[in-house]
């Protein structure tokens, strides 16, 4: 059969694409019917790839394909008459010896996990450098903890093999068997040399055929030095690649001027204004900018709450606060001085925020917690202080292990060709392996707060932002956090953005009112509730609710 390269790459996509579409179909189907607890249940879950069965047909093509050439090779040395049965003999010694001592998992059903604690620590800091925590670790300015537990932890591994599990299986202990394969792959030299010695009338050709034979391998190691040395070209382009990523640049550029100055009458609190500040997300699709012409000034100590609909902008002034981003147009002065001209850090550690996207890290409760204030990430007293104050000090009774529980821990665990019916035992392990503590979101918002009442303990916080942290916690939970939070922040600047700001007016300094991406009022509640506009409007709404649900419970008790 005449096999052409150009018509295989022509036809390898198209033949790809019909097999994938095909199992794709399959595999949709097979996950739509599964029902909410099948699907949850881990050990049933489709670990099906529309790939994989591509992988596998072209697998086995190639290997009909090599096993059709074997067979033609040997068939051709056998028939030649100076080589025969035995020389074919001979020269399957090696393969088969290669093929006999090869330790591989690709063909065992296996599961395969890590118990080193710190690998799995390593992996678990590792994964903080993911977006999902750049908020977090930006905001906790945490960066310098991880780095150094990641060295720490890495100096536990010292020299424990680090590399893919197949790899470090396949790794032959003893190079006996390596040797003794090397030594049969020179037998057919020696069978074609022996031969001629024996009988040179007969092999008139031999000395050609030898040399055909180094010619040959000759060839084979220079394919081999020249694979080899691209791979050294394509490391140098990783590296490369790697060192670039280091040294981009940030956009948001760090100020020279320390926080708190030393020049400004000290004060418990931080001073902010915003001057006609516009801003739209870099990227954003909208064609509405988040902030519009925003201007506003707030006392240092003052409690402000941030109103209004959803999408109207109050997150992003929080963010701008932070320095998470910064202003196309107009100004954020803090404590009189625009904001770009202070050292970040310094910024950072003054402040306190409790937001809705703040996430649990893949470390212990212990360490989440105590990451509010990372010197004393081991101080159980005061992290069990803070739980109380964020009211987690009841979930970290309820685990085995209390605080040092990890919730979602860094999973290494794999399962590779497992049948339901024939690796139950496996499957078991795996399953077990997999398990994480679940807890619900109100608890997690729980430990998150603890992580900003920890936080207060610095000492030196003096703006705490809160944007709307509460969306899971019961009402009670709610109000308890709320008012611990604003009695804890005490005489420090305080901003609350949150839809449920009944319990909150009464000690508001400042009320800002934001709609479309404007403020739309500003007052006190009692000014703003005179005039009848958009915040009373949502007053009114909250008030009715309640009233309402009073009117029902009256009624009920009837
Ligand atoms: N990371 C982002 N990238 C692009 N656009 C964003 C991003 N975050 C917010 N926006 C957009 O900016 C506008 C203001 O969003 P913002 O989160 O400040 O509103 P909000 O008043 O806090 O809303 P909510 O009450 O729903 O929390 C919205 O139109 C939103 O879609």
């Amino acid at each position: 059969m005449y096999h052409s390269p150009k018509s295989r790459e022509y036809a390898s996509p198209i033949l790809e694409n019909c097999i994938r579409l095909h199992f794709e179909d399959h595999l949709l189907q097979a996950k739509l019917r599964l029902d909410m607890p099948t699907a949850a249940d881990s050990s049933s879950r489709s670990q099906a790839h529309a790939y994989d069965a591509w992988n596998s047909f072209n697998g086995l093509c190639e290997a009909f394909m090599r096993l059709f050439g074997l067979i033609s090779q040997l068939a051709f040395i056998s028939q030649q008459k100076s080589a025969g049965t035995l020389f074919t003999l001979v020269a399957l010694v090696r393969p088969v010896m290669t093929l006999v001592n090869e330790r591989t998992l690709w063909l065992k059903p296996h599961v395969a996990y890590s118990e080193n604690a710190a690998y799995l620590r390593l992996q678990s800091l590792q994964s903080m450098s993911q977006s999902q925590f750049r908020g977090d670790v930006i905001a906790g300015d945490i960066a310098g903890w991880i780095t150094t537990e990641y060295h720490r932890a890495r100096d536990v591994l010292g020299n424990v093999a680090a590399q893919s599990v197949w790899s470090l299986y396949s790794i032959e202990h003893s190079p006996i068997n390596q040797i003794l394969a090397e030594w049969a792959g020179s037998l057919p030299t020696m069978y074609w040399a022996l031969s001629a010695m024996l009988a040179p009338a007969r092999f008139s050709m031999t000395s050609i055929a030898i040399l055909q034979q180094y010619s040959t391998s000759l060839n084979y190691s220079l394919q081999m030095l020249f694979w080899d040395f691209s791979q050294i070209g394509r490391s140098f382009t990783d590296i490369k690649i790697l060192y670039e990523a280091a040294s981009v640049k940030n956009q948001i550029v760090d100020g020279d001027v320390a926080y708190p100055r030393a020049d400004v009458e000290p004060s418990k609190g931080m001073e902010i204004e915003l001057r006609n500040v516009s801003f739209a997300y870099p990227g954003e699709k909208s064609k509405e900018a988040a902030l519009r012409d925003v201007s506003f000034r707030i006392p240092a100590g003052s409690l402000v709450v941030v109103v209004g609909a959803n999408g109207s902008g109050k997150s992003t002034i929080i963010k701008l606060l932070t320095r998470m981003y910064d202003t196309q147009e107009g100004e954020v002065l803090i404590d009189g001085l625009p904001i770009q001209q202070y050292c970040m850090a310094g910024l950072r550690r003054a402040q306190a925020t409790l937001t809705q996207e703040h996430k649990l890290y893949p470390l212990t409760l212990a360490e989440n917690i105590g990451l509010g204030y990372a010197e004393h990430v081991q101080d159980t007293e005061m992290i069990m202080a803070a739980a109380r104050d964020g009211g987690a000090a009841g979930l970290l009774d309820k685990f085995k292990d209390g605080a040092q529980t990890t919730l979602e821990p860094i999973t290494t665990a794999f399962g590779y060709q497992l049948d339901d019916d024939k690796h139950k035992t496996l499957k078991d392990v795996l399953t077990k392996l997999e398990k994480t503590t679940e807890v619900s979101g109100g608890e997690k918002q729980r430990l998150v707060a603890s992580r900003t009442f920890m936080r207060f303990r610095t000492q030196q916080i003096k703006l705490l932002s809160v944007d709307e942290p509460s969306s899971a916690l019961d009402p009670r939970g709610e109000f308890e956090l709320f008012e611990r939070l604003r009695q804890t922040g005490e005489g420090k600047t305080m901003i609350f953005v949150t839809h449920r700001f009944g319990h909150l007016t009464k000690y508001a300094d400042i009320i800002i009112c934001m709609k479309e991406g404007k403020i739309s009022e500003l007052g006190t509640h009692k000014d703003l509730m005179g005039r009848d506009g958009e915040y009373a409007s949502l007053y009114n709404v909250q008030a009715q609710a309640f009233t309402e649900s009073e009117v029902a419970v009256a009624a009920g008790k009837e």
